[in-house]
């Protein structure tokens, strides 16, 4: 137990409406710790009705019994000079009011009678103020004063059937905040509290057991610290009640500001109307001053945009569009927050499994962003690019995306806080389309750069604007990135789910033309098509796999050109050659045999360049093989690439054209020799010292007896192979031709 150490002696307190409640409640508090109190009470009823003077006398005696001292008064607060006359006549001083009386008048609105309205406001608001007028020159004299207001919730939040009273106790609210601002100087000290306690007017609207633990004595400690001497709480709002003491506080959003010389229109709210009532895009404030809720308006005087006549005119009247002024202009920058969730949720819009712990799971030591994430905190910068005004024509559902690039200056934090600006590039004129291009810079926190795209978008339909047709040469951003001649160093296939474009939009691009089927046939297509960035995001993580082990650091920029729509539940296959510091590759629809991403390049750096260096190039003369085996690594993978790469529906329809046998003879380390073959014929694979049904159709290395499944152990077999530890004595025989993949290579063998 606190000792009680917060005393009043000597203090005068004038406690309205304290006949019963929490008025009561008050006023036996003050005179419990030496306070002397007048106890103001008209004794009339909750609904302002009568007059006795009995409610306060009770309460007086109440308070002498206990060895306090008190003065009842009866005044209507409406009199507010006499009750403190009462006090000064009784005790010679006035140190605190606590405005508390107050009566309901509920009714809904449409009901209200005007009598209704102005006898709340009566009650309340003018109650309070002539208590308050009669005080403030002696708080003023005596440098000292307390008060306390009392709002409450119906005031600040609404209450259907107060319109009356929610007013005026918002009222309260302000006249509390001006008196604290003018009676500062004077140690005047003016707090407003919204309680929730039992008294005559809740009684009737809680329920029993409710009002028991709704005490007044519960709300009244607050009222007896803020009105201590000191108490340095001044201006403030609280919520009370049934032992719960709680500050409020205001909250604006970020808000947005337009450009003050241009005229504003409703439609310009409308379009900003996200980021104007957005309070989690770590823009939020919280004023307290006037001053403070000016600061953001103020910030704006200042925001003068380039006007008609000042703002470069991008398009002109016939159509012609000045590139120069559209990289001139300027946009609203976009700030994107992030948690692991989006982290996670972007890694399996891009296909993780749940076993990809990396990629899926926050805990596991490894877990982080595929790279290619970078293109997730600048994409909804694009919204503030004004497509329309900039290009001679646009209909966002003619769009498509053309290209990608990012370049990755820093490696991602699984959480954080990005702001992303976007520019105009270029804007090219191909005929049958226009092709902008959007920059968009991202830096952290520390207002560190950490990546930077280009967005290249192709509006079909557009062209035709005379405008050029060649862009700059902005080094990897625009390499064409041709594929080599020889066959790919590494082949990845991964079947898309029929629902990837569904999930892969919770990663913010919202296009309905991805899941929309009526929108995707405004666009001319037969289904919602996925996204150009989940095909971009899904080959991004083949090539980090394979060439970064996984490493950020090690993925320095990724460009693409998306060739080819891509519909969800295709089978996308990355083919990749590694090229000095580059992996250059390609995405293929396996079930079209269309390349759905071209010209198209990773370059690494770190760790992953030193280890690619460090391998034996793909195209590099052949190494000396031990007798009997492969000529070269090169030749051995290219085989196994050829078959693995093949998707199970693939190779089904390869071997009903080829009817093909592979034959081994392998002798292992004992000296004892096999005979094993691959039987391709009638769309089944058979494995084995014999014909044999139902068995891998991939496997073609064995050692010791042991068999190595290409599918799943390229490298594996390969040194095997290459180690001389299987010798392949006979050599690998071709019944009839085996396809383009394994045909193309015989002569390598
Ligand atoms: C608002 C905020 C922004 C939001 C951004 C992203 C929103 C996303 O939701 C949208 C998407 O994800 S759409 C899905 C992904 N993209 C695609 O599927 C596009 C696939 N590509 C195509 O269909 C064709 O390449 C096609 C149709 C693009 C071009 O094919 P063709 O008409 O056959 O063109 P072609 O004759 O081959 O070439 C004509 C000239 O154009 C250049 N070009 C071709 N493909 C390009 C491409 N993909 N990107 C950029 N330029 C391209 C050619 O080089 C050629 O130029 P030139 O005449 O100078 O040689």
């Amino acid at each position: 137990m606190a000792a009680e150490n917060l005393r009043f002696d000597g203090r005068v307190v004038i406690v309205t409406g304290a006949g019963g409640g929490l008025g009561r409640s008050h006023a036996l508090a003050f005179g419990a710790r030496g306070a002397s109190v007048v106890v103001n009470d008209l004794g009339g009823s909750t609904t302002g009705e009568g007059a006795s003077s009995r409610a306060a006398d009770v309460v007086v005696e109440e308070i002498r019994a206990a060895g306090g001292k008190a003065v009842a008064n009866y005044d209507s607060v409406l009199d507010g000079e006499k009750i403190v006359e009462t006090a000064m006549k009784a005790f010679g001083r006035v140190d605190i009011v606590i405005n508390n009386a107050g009566i309901l008048k509920d009714v809904s609105f449409a009901r209200m009678t005007d009598a209704q309205w102005d006898l709340i406001f009566q009650v309340h608001v003018d109650g309070a103020y002539k208590v308050l007028k009669a005080a403030w020159p002696i708080f003023r004299k005596q440098k000292y004063g307390r008060i306390i207001n009392t709002t409450s919730a119906a005031g600040i939040y609404g209450n259907f059937g107060q319109a009356n009273y929610s007013a005026a106790k918002l009222a309260l609210v302000g006249l509390t905040q001006t008196l604290a601002l003018e009676g500062k100087k004077d140690n005047i000290h003016c707090n407003v509290i919204a309680p929730m306690a039992a008294s005559r007017m809740t009684e009737t609207i809680l329920p029993p057991d409710m009002l028991q633990s709704l005490k007044p004595e519960m709300v009244t400690p607050l009222v007896e610290y803020l009105c201590h001497e000191d108490t340095t709480e001044n201006g403030s709002i609280f919520e009370v009640g049934a032992g719960f003491v709680g500050k409020l506080r205001w909250e604006r959003t970020g808000g947005h500001g337009f450009a003050i010389d241009k005229t504003l229109l409703p439609e310009h709210i409308q379009d900003k109307w996200a980021k104007i009532t957005d309070f989690e895009d770590g823009r939020a404030t919280h004023p307290t001053t006037t001053s403070e809720s000016m600061e953001g308006i103020m910030a704006n005087f200042e925001n003068v945009s380039v006007d008609d006549s000042a703002r470069p005119k991008v398009v002109s009247a016939d159509g012609k569009v000045d590139v120069e002024a559209a990289k001139s202009l300027s946009f609203d920058s976009d700030v994107f927050e992030y948690s692991e969730r989006d982290v996670i949720l972007y890694n399996l819009g891009i296909g993780a499994k749940r076993t990809d712990l990396h990629l899926v799971y926050e805990n596991n030591d490894a877990f982080g962003a595929v790279p290619t994430f970078g293109v997730i905190p600048s994409f909804t910068a694009m919204n503030a690019v004004p497509f329309g005004e900039i290009l001679p024509s646009f209909n966002p559902m003619m769009l498509l995306h053309g290209e990608q690039y990012l370049e990755i200056i820093k490696p991602f934090p699984t959480q954080g806080k990005l702001t992303s600006t976007p520019y105009v590039v270029d804007i090219l004129d191909k005929g049958k389309g226009c092709v902008v291009t959007i920059g968009v810079k991202t830096a952290d926190e520390n207002g560190d750069d950490i990546c930077v795209n280009e967005f290249t978008m192709f509006i079909r339909g557009s062209g035709n604007f005379g405008g050029k047709k060649e862009g700059t040469d902005r080094g990897a951003a625009t390499a064409v990135n041709q594929v080599p001649s020889r066959k790919p160093d590494h082949v990845v296939q991964e079947k898309t789910s029929e629902d990837q474009a569904a999930l892969y939009r919770l990663s913010g691009d919202w296009n309905p033309l991805h899941i929309d089927p009526d929108m995707a046939a405004v666009g001319g297509f037969d289904v919602p098509i996925l996204h150009g960035l989940c095909s971009f995001g899904i080959a991004g993580k083949h090539i980090f796999k394979t060439y970064c082990n996984n490493d950020a650091a090690s993925f320095k920029n990724i460009k693409v050109r998306f060739a080819k729509t891509v519909n969800p539940g295709e089978t996308l296959e990355t083919s990749m050659w590694r090229e000095g510091n580059k992996v250059i590759f390609q995405v293929r629809s396996v079930e079209r045999d269309a390349i759905i991403i071209s010209n198209a390049a990773v370059e690494l750096q770190g760790e992953a360049l030193k280890a690619a260096a460090a391998a034996p190039a793909a195209a590099a003369a052949p190494a000396a093989a031990p007798a009997g085996a492969f000529k070269s690594a090169a030749a051995f993978d290219q085989i196994a690439a050829g078959i693995t790469a093949m998707s199970s529906a693939d190779r089904q329809a390869q071997v009903k054209k080829i009817k093909g046998i592979f034959q081994f003879d392998i002798t292992n380390e004992a000296g004892q020799s096999t005979q094993y073959f691959i039987d391709l014929k009638n769309g089944e694979g058979a494995v084995g010292a014999g014909p044999a049904k139902n068995k891998p159709d991939v496997v073609i290395a064995v050692k010791d007896a042991t068999f190595v499944e290409l599918a799943s152990g390229t490298a594996n077999a390969q040194k095997l192979f290459m180690s001389g530890a299987i010798k392949v004595k006979g050599q690998v025989m071709l019944a009839t031709k085996l396809g383009d993949v394994l045909k193309a290579n015989k002569s390598k063998l």
